[in-house]
């Protein structure tokens, strides 16, 4: 097969349809269900942005009450669960003791062997709604700390944000937080999310694919950047050493983590609504040290390659600023991308075909076992 004919990581090629979401490089945009994402941001709650990808549209006051009565019922971390999270020492990474919660649960549910468009939704809400326990309670075990348990009286994000600390969040707190959940949601074709379509393409269940998409996610070339953004940051340390140490950085052939972007090449749309949310924050800690070296690092980057950031650039150092652990970044995410990995594996089970390219041999020829001249 001729070289040309090979897509290198699939780059320009188009698989499938999806009415999931649409990213528009072109105009630098993103649609939810052919929502502007900033609008929903501006508007909407999580849970009404989940019940939006899950469902197709923005639920009314009925449906968002018994939505959101559900998922409040679910919230609570089962005694089982937290035993397993227990079980594994301080050593293995957050993404891995959400996979391996995550892995539980589904293999516990007893609707595992359902397929259907109705029970893989309930599946979906059931994760959607434990996700925050799981996540809240790692990281409060880390720290010696003992488990919050969920409040019924309180939204997604604010109830996220009082499992992890035990307090009630500060509202500017809760809308950057509940923004960067909007914004993490749904992203089309990305690598976790097409691993969760090809997992359900063999007709596996809801529960591998969701565990294969959080492996993929788990990459710094993907969500793992949101975490490596802020080891670079305090590799980094002051605005002062930003261009130096990106020079040097760029001369080690390294990738500088929360910029560039597969579709994006002219900036990520999401960035200026998550930095909108950032701003606030930086405001309200005073943490202008820290905004100074984001900017930095984000102009010399631009000077030097002309390379603009992506989502976890202005995503890792707002979590930093709400108190999260950096290796809790991307569990947080997995947290959000759940409701888009579920919705994307109920469209592929809507209209499947095994997804299954080919590859080019480029091997040793044809040759055969020397039976005689082997020792
Ligand atoms: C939520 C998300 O998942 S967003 C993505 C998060 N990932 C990151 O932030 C990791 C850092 N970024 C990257 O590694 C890349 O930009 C990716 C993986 C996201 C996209 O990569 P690709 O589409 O394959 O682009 P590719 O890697 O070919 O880059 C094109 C050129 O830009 C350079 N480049 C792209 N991103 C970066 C970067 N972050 N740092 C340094 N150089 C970069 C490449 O070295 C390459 O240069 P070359 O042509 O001189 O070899
Ligand atoms: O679309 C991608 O390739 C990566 C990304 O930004 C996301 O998954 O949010």
């Amino acid at each position: 097969m001729a070289d040309e004919e090979i897509h290198k990581g699939l780059a320009g090629v188009v698989v499938d349809y999806t009415a999931v979401s649409k990213v528009n490089a072109e105009t630098n945009s993103l649609l939810y269900r052919g929502y502007p994402v900033p609008e929903l941001v501006a508007n909407c709650s999580f849970e009404e942005v989940a019940y939006l990808l899950w469902h197709g549209e923005l639920p009314d006051s009925a449906q968002a009450a018994r939505f959101s009565a559900e998922e409040r019922a679910q919230r609570a971390l089962d005694p089982a669960v937290r035993q397993v999270i227990d079980a594994l020492p301080a050593s293995a990474h957050p993404m891995d003791v959400v996979r391996t919660a995550v892995s539980f649960i589904g293999a516990s549910d007893q609707r595992a062997g359902d397929a259907s468009p109705e029970a893989n939704l309930a599946k979906a809400l059931t994760l959607f709604a434990k996700l925050p326990a799981i996540v809240s309670y790692d990281q409060r075990r880390r720290r010696g700390q003992e488990l919050v348990p969920p409040r019924e009286d309180l939204g997604y994000s604010a109830n996220f944000l009082w499992m992890s600390f035990g307090e009630e969040p500060d509202p500017v707190v809760e809308k950057a937080f509940d923004a960067s959940m909007i914004l993490y949601a749904e992203h089309s074709f990305n690598a976790s999310t097409f691993t969760a379509r090809v997992i359900t393409s063999t007709l596996s269940d809801l529960s591998s694919a969701v565990v294969g998409a959080i492996g993929a996610l788990k990459g710094p070339l993907h969500g793992g950047a949101n975490e490596a953004v802020m080891h670079t940051f305090d590799e980094i340390g002051t605005a002062g050493r930003a261009a130096e140490w990106l020079d040097e950085a760029l001369a080690g052939k390294r990738k500088i983590m929360g910029f560039g972007h597969r579709v994006y090449k002219n900036g990520d749309s999401r960035v200026p609504t998550m930095k909108a949310a950032l701003d606030t924050l930086i405001e309200k800690y005073e943490a202008q040290e820290l905004l100074d070296l984001y900017d930095a690092l984000e102009a010399a980057m631009a000077s030097r390659k002309n390379i603009k950031p992506n989502l976890d650039y202005p995503s890792g150092p707002a979590y930093h600023l709400i108190g999260y652990d950096t290796e809790q970044f991307t569990p947080l995410f997995v947290a959000s991308r759940v409701t888009g990995w579920t919705a994307h594996i109920i469209e592929q089970l809507a209209s499947n075909s095994l997804i299954r390219p080919l590859s080019a041999y480029n091997g040793p020829a044809e040759r055969h076992v020397p039976v005689k001249e082997r020792v």
